[in-house]
């Protein structure tokens, strides 16, 4: 929300009226957060959710070194899926000295120089004393526009989430059918509209097995809480359908591609991609150099919301082509993040662009 009499960054509320002089605020942009994972998690929430996102806030906390080795993989993944929108976040600032602070910023410049992140803003805060919260806003304002060049294409939506019940609260005409979660990446979507979704279900008949792709029609769609009749790029969104509701129950279809019928890229068992691995594995102690791709290896591949394993059956220097445990609807050019078990943990180990 944003005071019209205010400026900003002083405008910025999420008060129905501004905190400065009470004037009634007025709707600026939607916006939604997708919290990376912590240190346990594996890296494909990340990955999956970088695929949807318009720019990325790293935060980094003031009273410890930087970097830490989640902050310096997290970097390595948005520097390798191209995220260039960044605000760099050093938090905790009410933790320590001018001088440590200044130290820090410092360890930041240096960490960050020759990647993606060299010239994005550092803005000190401190999220629990609500310091420069409203300097924050403003620098995320000018260094992630809205996308609106997306909204001229066919409407295409990748699903991170999937429901067999509607939004608490939803009225009786409302709770017709499954719910799907996610982001457009390109085009408008209506109530109203025409969806497929593909790879879509598997069918098994007589030993043999097939995806087909679903087709249903949109009968409500909201942004956050708010129940809306155009949707856009950018911001998370949950889109009602006719669907029966075991089809879309416990996110059975997290990591499908919805958009209008025969717009949609086609449903791949397996495809070549070529690779640009990183030189060394990020994020563990002991930074492993990252050997070849081999034949018959398991890879865990990101390709848009969509997390499988692929097994190579065959590798060269640059290139390989991997079977898919689970197919995906993927463009040629989509970029693929790629990782290996080390350790008993997946890390990235570079991404992966496919060419058929
Ligand atoms: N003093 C101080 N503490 C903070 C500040 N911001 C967060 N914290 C504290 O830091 C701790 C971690 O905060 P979280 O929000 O869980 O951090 P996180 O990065 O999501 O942690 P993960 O779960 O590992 O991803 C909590 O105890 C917060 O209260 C700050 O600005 N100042």
């Amino acid at each position: 929300m944003k005071c019209p009499k205010c400026p900003a960054p002083q405008g910025y509320t999420v008060e129905k009226t501004c905190p400065n002089c009470g004037e009634k605020t007025e709707e600026h942009r939607t916006v939604s957060f997708v919290d990376a994972p912590g240190h346990e998690t594996l890296m494909a929430t990340m990955l999956s959710g970088a695929a949807i996102m318009d720019g990325a806030v790293l935060v980094i906390a003031a009273n410890e070194e930087c970097p830490q080795p989640q902050t310096k993989e997290h970097l390595m993944a948005l520097d390798i899926i191209g995220i260039k929108n960044i605000v760099i976040v050093q938090n905790k600032i009410d933790l320590v000295s001018r001088e440590k602070l200044v130290e820090n910023y410092h360890q930041i410049k240096e960490f960050v120089k020759g990647t993606v992140a060299e010239n994005a803003p550092v803005i000190p805060i401190s999220a629990q004393q609500n310091i420069n919260i409203d300097i924050l806003i403003d620098a995320l304002e000018t260094q992630i526009p809205t996308p609106l060049h997306k909204a001229g294409k066919p409407a295409s939506m990748l699903i991170a989430r999937s429901f067999d019940i509607n939004r608490p609260g939803a009225s009786i005409d409302e709770i017709l059918g499954g719910v799907i979660g996610g982001t457009l990446t390109e085009g408008v979507l209506h109530p109203g509209d025409e969806l497929e979704i593909r790879p879509g279900i598997k069918i098994t008949t007589e030993g043999s097995t097939k995806w087909v792709p679903i087709l249903t029609t949109v009968s409500s769609i909201y942004a956050g809480a708010t129940k809306v009749e155009e949707a856009t790029p950018g911001g998370l969104l949950a889109v009602g359908t006719y669907l029966d509701p075991t089809l879309t129950k416990g996110d059975s279809l997290t990591g499908q591609i919805a958009g209008i019928p025969g717009t949609l890229p086609e449903t791949r068992h397996q495809f070549v991609m070529e690779l640009h691995l990183l030189e060394r594995v990020v994020g563990v102690t002991k930074e492993e150099k990252i050997n070849e791709i081999k034949t018959s290896e398991p890879l865990m591949l990101n390709i848009g919301t969509a997390t499988t394993v692929g097994v190579v059956t065959s590798a060269r220097k640059n290139e390989a082509q991997v079977a898919l445990k689970r197919p995906i609807s993927a463009a040629v050019g989509a970029m693929v993040a790629i990782s290996r078990r080390i350790d008993s943990r997946w890390r990235l180990i570079g991404v992966g662009v496919i060419k058929s």
